[in-house]
């Protein structure tokens, strides 16, 4: 199967994981690929400098599980979604600490990741305070770096403001109803994103500041020192208030006595004083920026004092001559004034703090001498000579192909094929497709894979196709004097072909349930199905058959399925079969259609899966027809098909007699695989009776006469 074979080839690190099928919406081609279609690098090298901060899609991210008391050796995900309960206790309690880092091309060609244990440590505590598990420090730093070498083409070339941005997030994805008991599942995961400065050049231009008079960003001995989630929802209306009045930015000021300053917007409070000492409040409701204590050692380094002590905003606020708001990505903005109530504080200056950037953004760049060994060397930067070996291990859902690759019986493909294959293959529906028209998207998806496999194996796949497309419409047939709906079950969508071509012969009040283990996969087949205009018929159900065997039943309402298409993996064939006959969904009168065919690239299952399908078939009502089944035209059948047919055919006319439909119906086929003069001359042989096709024995031509 070409595109799955493909998909292996270049998949051999793809994962498995889990994701529910993306809202079913009508959505714009433009919007269709959002969120799946990345920057290619040329694009991006036009944009270094003026980067901003924004969300962008990347080649996927590092994910860890903990279930069960253990974090597991964790994955890379090349697709931005999550799956998980809706009543995970980060949705509902927010139950969610992040992170925020930068790492940085260097001057001498490494990439670098500033002082990552200072961020381990922080959600360290933030996971103390929210009961969650803790995230080790090796464990935090492997992430962090593995989710950058997977995504080192877009962290920014050494000689611009901008940087690989990091967000490390650990929260509650199990179920949590009351806050007793704790989630059975967290997650954590490490995206990456390249950005410019936040505020851009902020740091010459500066912002002006508001004091928040009506807010409080977190009470006195609350969760205000945590990097939890809850504390940036909690100041989203406090800073677009401040927008909306003409201000970049608030300033809260201590809960209890609104006395005390806290911290800006997201960023740290630091100021000079005029008599030349770094001063930042010191409160058990404000989180401490990272930026903020390498800024602390740095003025130290330079011998001045810093002083980390509560200041009051009244009485102090006219010692400063410069403040300015740190933080990870914004690193340290000038503030140009501060407004409470009627009064304006200016503060003109900026030169000390500039004087303490220029150092940190220099060590950061690997400019300035790192004499605190604050930076971490992560990879080099985007060199097509690097080897790709990457420490954090994987779950293949496809492992075999690891050791097929390492056999050299696969090809080696580069990142792109990796995960853009499907990707790619999406952009190409929507830009070559006619919305709405399922045709035309199956033209579309092979076109695509005739293109990138040079049509390898083209005819063969189609051939699949219509067998599994006759069996429906059989199905469909038997069924249409009922008026039942008719109700088809697929396992493993892949990226939807065969769902397509199931559904587009399905009736209306026809449904097509597809199951999917794989998120991208499942987000761009889900994608692909709306495009065609089809998700009124089908829906991608994503999981495995096992989690998923209620909503399964459920969604095809308690009754046997109609038509089934056994198309995930070899091993969960029978156990997935004999779980539905159990469940009522396979019964006597379903058609069963399965694949065993093993393509380049796949190592061959395992003798005893082989014999356990055979087995199971064996005495069942219900067969597996395959693609070994001589009935495909491939062109290495051709010849055998053609001898098959002829063979079928001639047993019939001695049974029935030639004039029998039937009959003429297996010459018909027989034509369609057999070179005229071929035939002719068996005919010929059998009208003398020394046709030796006429006399095989019955078993070899059984199959073929079901
Ligand atoms: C052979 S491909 C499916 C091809 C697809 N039916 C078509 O013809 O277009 C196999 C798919 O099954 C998925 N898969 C593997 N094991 C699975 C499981 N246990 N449950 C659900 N899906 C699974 C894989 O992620 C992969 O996308």
């Amino acid at each position: 199967m070409r595109g799955v074979t493909a998909t292996k080839m270049a998949r051999h690190a793809v994962f498995s994981l889990f994701f529910y099928a993306l809202p079913v919406l009508q959505m714009s081609p433009a919007s269709i690929l959002k969120d799946l279609t990345l920057l290619r690098r040329e694009e991006l090298a036009e944009k270094w400098d003026n980067l901003g901060f924004s969300i962008r899609p990347m080649n996927g991210h590092v994910r860890y599980t903990w279930s069960d008391g253990n974090w597991d050796s964790g994955v890379f995900v090349p697709a931005p979604y999550q799956l998980m309960h809706i009543n995970a206790g980060a949705l509902h309690y927010g139950v969610s600490a992040f992170e925020g880092m930068k790492a940085f091309a260097c001057k001498d060609g490494k990439i670098r990741l500033l002082n990552p244990e200072l961020n381990a440590r922080r959600m360290q505590k933030g996971a103390e305070a929210l009961l969650m598990p803790k995230v080790p420090t090796e464990m935090f730093i492997n992430g962090v770096m593995e989710a950058i070498r997977r995504n080192r083409e877009f962290v920014p070339p050494y000689g611009n403001n901008a940087s690989m941005y990091i967000r490390p997030l650990l929260f509650a994805s199990g179920q949590m109803l009351g806050l007793a008991p704790l989630a059975s599942e967290y997650t954590f995961f490490v995206t990456v994103l390249p950005a410019g400065g936040y505020f851009g050049k902020g740091s010459e231009v500066g912002v002006k500041a508001m004091v928040s008079n009506n807010h409080d960003r977190a009470a006195p001995k609350g969760l205000g020192a945590v990097k939890a989630a809850g504390n940036y929802a909690a100041d989203l209306a406090p800073v677009h208030q401040a927008h909306a009045d003409g201000y970049n930015t608030t300033l809260y000021l201590d809960a209890k006595e609104r006395k005390f300053i806290e911290e800006f917007s997201v960023c740290n409070f630091v100021g000079i004083t005029k008599d030349g000492r770094y001063v930042t409040p010191k409160s058990d409701t404000i989180l401490q920026s990272t930026t903020n204590i390498m800024l602390q050692q740095l003025a130290k380094d330079r011998g001045m004092i810093v002083e980390e002590r509560p200041i009051d905003f009244e009485k102090e606020i006219g010692n400063f001559k410069e403040i300015g708001m740190c933080g990870t990505a914004a690193v340290v903005v000038k503030v140009n004034s501060i407004s409470f109530g009627d009064k304006v504080y200016d503060f003109e200056d900026f030169d000390v703090i500039s004087g303490l950037r220029s150092q940190l953004t220099g060590i950061q760049c690997g400019e300035e001498e790192d004499k605190h060994g604050w930076m971490k060397e992560v990879c080099d930067v985007v060199n097509d000579s690097i080897p790709e070996v990457f420490p954090v291990q994987t779950r293949s859902f496809a492992p075999d192909m690891v050791t097929a690759e390492a056999k050299g019986q696969v090809q080696r493909m580069g990142s792109q094929a990796m995960h853009g294959l499907e990707r790619l293959l999406l952009e190409h529906v929507v830009a070559n497709a006619e919305p709405g028209n399922p045709d035309s998207v199956l033209a579309a998806m092979d076109a695509f894979w005739n293109k990138t496999f040079q049509a390898q194996g083209a005819e063969k796949w189609n051939v699949r196709g219509l067998k599994i497309e006759e069996a429906v419409r059989d199905k469909v047939q038997a069924k249409a004097s009922s008026g039942a709906p008719v109700r088809c079950l697929e396992m493993g969508t892949y990226c939807g072909y065969s769902a397509l071509r199931i559904a587009r012969n399905l009736p209306a009040g026809g449904k097509l349930l597809s199951v999917e283990k794989d998120e991208l996969f499942a987000a761009i087949a889900t994608k692909i199905i709306e495009f065609a205009g089809l998700d009124d018929k089908v829906k991608i159900w994503m999981g495995t058959v096992h989690s998923e065997i209620a909503n399964i039943t459920n969604r095809l309402e308690h009754e046997a399925a109609d038509f089934v298409l056994v198309d995930h993996s070899k091993e969960r064939y029978v156990p997935d079969l004999k779980l539905l006959e159990e469940c009522g969904i396979v019964s006597k009168e379903t058609a069963v259609v399965g694949d065993v065919e093993v393509y380049p690239g796949d190592e061959r299952p395992p003798k005893v899966i082989e014999e356990e399908i055979s087995r199971f078939f064996s005495d069942r009502a219900f067969g597996l027809a395959t693609m070994d089944d001589p009935r495909f035209l491939t062109l290495t059948n051709q010849s055998n098909n053609c001898i098959l047919r002829f063979t079928v055919f001639a047993r019939c006319a001695r049974e029935l007699g030639e004039e029998d439909t039937r009959c003429k119906y297996q010459y018909y086929r027989a034509q369609t695989a057999c070179p005229e003069s071929q035939l002719e001359d068996w005919m010929e042989h059998r009208a003398r009776g020394s046709c030796h096709l006429d006399v095989l024995p019955d078993r070899s031509t059984m199959h073929v006469r079901q």
